[in-house]
């Protein structure tokens, strides 16, 4: 068997070592070896091309969107343990179009019946809108390439999609050829494919070229091959070719792939007639950053699937990658606009759920428990509203900063709802944020740390999250609702003349009868309070605010007001038809709390 040529590339080790030294442990380093048998994975040599001194992708930033290529529907698929039929395939096709996807590969149709029915019926009922290129995944066997043409006949548009793995490991193991051999059956099969395109001519052929086990593969090696398969397809400015690169394993760090992509990128020929595009699986759980920075180092184009669905920890998850750009001000080029339809597409399509935390689409993205989120997303969406108000536009034409959330739910479908719950983790920022989203009240700062106390409690007995209406029942039960007032305020009138207002009440107070009383103020208020002394209670008021609060019970009025009574401070709220008698009623339970 054929050796793959000496590698340079491969045999420097040019990584220093990072992390705390073993020999002199520090005081501060409490950790000891652990029993893993982590020599077991020990490597020698780098991946790393050592003339790549001089990369240039860390200097890289991303302004554009990469062309998106879409392999929910072949490698998603054939990760599934039910594999789509052919309705979960017809829904998640024509999610994918909706949503943007200019490059689908629609399946593996020579591997089963099931991919090629399904690809002859995009076909045969012109499913594939014009602009969009569907691309059918093949081996390099020629008996499967004859099937996968079948599959494509009558097409308009289609992309033959050639791979084979490529790496030392495979060669020996699976293939038992060597890299020589290996070269030769990819040459031949991408001939063939040349050949059978050939005699297609109803059909606009383009090709991908996939060295499976890229990152794997001796750099020099998959050089030799992916020049050889562009020259043999004769790439041109016109009629590129896409040469795809894969981590079908991710084994290494990401600045790693970002190494091999560029040294690719800088080195490939007919530079101007490849698509440079790269495949991240996400093994080590970094598939998205492989991305990025693969995009950095000069791909063009990402092949992956919505949410990550894919073998073993997936493929890389264009959700991520689109809205990682969307939140740095690049536009996407794909919809996402209502994520929880395409969410709920492709849960039915895959029978398998999108975890609550995954970026941008989990259920609980866009929520805070803690308190000190929730105060500062409180405070960042008031000021949102601030900003909007100042420059008199709508909230969503100023530009989006609230801390903890990266972007505005808003912009994928969400609801504000969500992103405050309340629990024992919250404080008062969460509390207030809660009822004033939910129920329109906005409580002064002094009555939120009580109410926020309060909630504590209840939130710490039961354990749970408490809802939206939990927390108002909360409100109410301190200030609006009490079983045996101390002070029942049961009508009055007010008339003013002047700078004076004067209130004839009807109160009970105490274990008392009904009482009228009579005072004069500068307000309502002022004038309850005087008239309250008449039963004896020397109320003060420190502070009284209120507002319009529209509910599913009409336009009504909230007050809230802190008193000093017997020398303590108490608040108290009322929520009522008209103002006076709202702020009335705020004195009044204000009282009733002190005497509870
Ligand atoms: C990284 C990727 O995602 S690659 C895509 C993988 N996707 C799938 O495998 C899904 C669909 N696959 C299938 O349905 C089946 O594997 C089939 C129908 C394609 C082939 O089935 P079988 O002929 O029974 O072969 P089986 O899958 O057991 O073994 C693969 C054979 O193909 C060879 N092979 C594997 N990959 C390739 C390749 N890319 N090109 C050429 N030959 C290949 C293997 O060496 C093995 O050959 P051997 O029989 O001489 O040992
Ligand atoms: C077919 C190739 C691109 C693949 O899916 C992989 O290597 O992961
Ligand atoms: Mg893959």
């Amino acid at each position: 068997m054929t050796e793959a040529p000496p590698s340079p590339l491969v045999t420097s080790r040019l990584r220093t070592p990072v992390g705390p030294r073993r020999d002199d442990q520090q005081w501060w380093n409490a950790q000891r070896g652990s029993a893993m048998p982590f020599q077991r994975y020990e490597r020698s040599g780098s991946r790393l091309p050592h003339e790549l001194t001089d990369r240039t992708w860390p200097m890289k930033s991303l302004v554009r969107a990469p062309l998106w290529a879409s392999v929910d529907l072949r490698d998603g698929n054939q990760a599934l343990s039910s594999p789509m039929d052919i309705e979960r395939k017809s829904r998640m096709f024509d999610l994918l179009v909706s949503m943007g996807f200019k490059d689908i590969e629609v399946g593996y149709p020579s591997a089963s019946d099931a991919d090629f029915s399904f690809l002859r019926m995009l076909i045969e009922q012109d499913r594939i809108p014009d602009d969009v290129t569907i691309s059918v995944f093949t081996p390099a066997r020629p008996e499967l390439i004859d099937r996968t043409f079948e599959a494509i006949e009558g097409a308009d548009r289609a992309m033959v999609h050639l791979c084979n793995a490529t790496a030392c490991l495979w060669r020996e193991v699976v293939f038992g050829m060597s890299a020589d051999d290996v070269q030769r059956m990819a040459l031949r099969s991408a001939e063939h494919i040349a050949r059978r395109a050939e005699s297609a001519k109803r059909t606009e052929l383009r090709f991908e070229y996939s060295p499976e086990t890229f990152n794997v593969t001796e750099p020099e090696f998959v050089l030799r091959l992916s020049n050889a398969i562009t020259s043999l397809w004769d790439a041109s400015p016109d009629r590129p070719v896409t040469l795809n690169l894969p981590t079908t394993v991710e084994t290494d760090s990401p600045n790693v792939f970002a190494d091999q992509v560029e040294w690719m990128h800088r080195n490939l020929e007919r530079r101007d007639a490849v698509i440079l595009s790269v495949h991240p699986h996400n093994d080590r759980g970094t598939a998205v950053a492989s991305a990025e920075l693969a995009v950095m180092a000069g791909a063009d184009r990402v092949e992956g699937t919505l949410f990550g669905n894919g073998e073993r920890t997936g493929n890389v998850c264009l959700a991520t990658l689109a809205l990682n750009l969307f939140s740095q001000g690049i536009d996407p080029q794909l919809d996402f606009s209502d994520i929880d339809r395409i969410r709920r597409t492709v849960e039915f399509a895959n029978q398998l759920p999108v975890h609550p935390r995954h970026p941008y689409a989990g259920d609980l993205v866009y929520t805070a428990f803690s308190g000190t989120h929730q105060d500062a997303i409180a405070k960042g969406l008031a000021a949102i509203e601030r900003r909007a108000a100042e420059a008199g536009t709508a909230t969503t034409e100023v530009p989006w900063d609230v801390p903890y959330l990266p972007i505005d739910p808003k912009d994928v479908g969400r609801t504000y709802e969500s992103v405050v719950r309340v629990n024992s983790q919250s404080g008062k920022g969460g509390v207030a944020h809660v009822l004033k989203s939910a129920y329109g009240l906005d409580l002064p700062r002094g009555m939120r740390v009580e109410l926020a106390r309060q909630v504590q409690q209840v939130a710490d007995g039961d354990g749970v999250e408490l809802t939206s209406r939990e927390l108002r029942a909360v409100f109410a039960e301190m200030y609006l609702d009490f079983a045996r007032p101390a002070l029942l305020l049961k009508e009055f009138q007010l008339t003013s003349e002047g700078d004076t207002t004067d209130i004839d009440a009807l109160v009970v107070h105490g274990e008392g009868r009904e009482k009228r009383l009579a005072g004069s103020g500068a307000d309502a208020a002022g004038a309850y309070v005087d008239a309250l002394a008449g039963t004896g209670l020397a109320v003060e008021i420190a502070e009284i605010t209120g507002h319009v609060v529209s509910d599913s019970l009409g336009t009504r009025y909230a007050a809230y007001a802190q008193i000093g009574l017997d020398g303590a401070t108490r608040y108290g709220a009322a929520i009522a038809g008209d103002e006076a008698s709202a702020r009335l009623g705020a004195v009044t339970s204000a009282v009733n709390r002190a005497h509870a």
